[in-house]
């Protein structure tokens, strides 16, 4: 019951979002509480990725609102939401194949307000101890789930408050997923970071979330905790 009285840390209203001529967001409104994963889940297509580019500044919103811990950062550039503390770790990871671990880590770095700011390596690697043991591998030398970690890992060391993280389970092995959703339950639990993922897999979603959203072709349809939502709605909504 916590978290109902924890004031939301970022606030969708509204959102319309297009490529183009082609609308994808119509009217996206969802509210992410401080120190809880919010899960957004709907078919291939629908725009969660699209939510999650927008939120992150990385394409325009053409109309509505998006409020972070109660200021207006609607049409922010990404590197300033990045200050502001969000971070995104997008679909496929995006891991510099060349870079070592370490590297790809650094590349974190930019996002810190601080410009003598360092990488968090004991934390960072208490989290992830497989980093450490290949800090000097190739990044593209990495499995799906190493690099997945990797994703998290370059994310945090900005450290946010609010991680987007769009399908971090997309073709990794299902002990690894399980093995992630633990680490971000101790980062909202221990470090109170806020998260709004969009998952796919019911079984990695339901390790994690506290409140749920289902899209469908652009707009919430319907929101609530795994109690309030039976069972067949959930397999409606993510049926592809
Ligand atoms: N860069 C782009 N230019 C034009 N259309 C795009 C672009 N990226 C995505 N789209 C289209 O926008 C729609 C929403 O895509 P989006 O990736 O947001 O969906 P999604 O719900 O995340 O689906 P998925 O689970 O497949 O990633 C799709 O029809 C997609 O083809």
């Amino acid at each position: 019951m916590i978290h109902n009285i924890q004031p939301p840390v970022l606030e969708v209203n509204d959102l319309t979002a297009a490529y183009g001529q082609s609308i994808i967001l119509r009217g996206t409104t969802l509210t992410v509480k401080k120190g809880a994963v919010t899960t957004v889940m709907g078919r291939n297509g629908v725009g969660k990725t699209t939510l999650l580019k927008t939120i992150m500044g990385l394409l325009p919103a053409q109309h509505g609102s998006i409020v972070f811990n109660n200021e207006k950062i609607t049409s922010l550039p990404p590197y300033k939401k990045a200050k502001a503390g969000i971070a995104y770790v997008p679909q496929g990871r995006e891991i510099i194949p060349k870079l070592t671990v370490y590297e790809n880590l650094l590349l974190g770095l930019q996002a810190h307000t601080d410009r003598k700011a360092r990488i968090p390596e004991d934390e960072i690697y208490a989290l992830f101890p497989i980093l450490k043991d290949f800090r000097k591998r190739a990044g593209g030398n990495l499995s799906g789930g190493q690099q997945q970690q990797l994703s998290i890992a370059r994310a945090l060391v900005s450290r946010p408050t609010l991680l987007l993280l769009d399908e971090p389970t997309e073709g990794i092995q299902p002990s690894i997923a399980q093995e992630i959703g633990a680490i971000l339950q101790q980062l909202v639990q221990e470090k109170g970071l806020s998260v709004l993922l969009v998952e796919q897999k019911i079984d990695f979603a339901n390790q994690v979330t506290d409140h749920y959203y289902f899209m469908d072709r652009g707009k919430m349809v319907m929101d609530g905790t795994a109690e309030d939502l039976k069972h067949s709605a959930l397999e409606k909504h993510i049926s592809v």
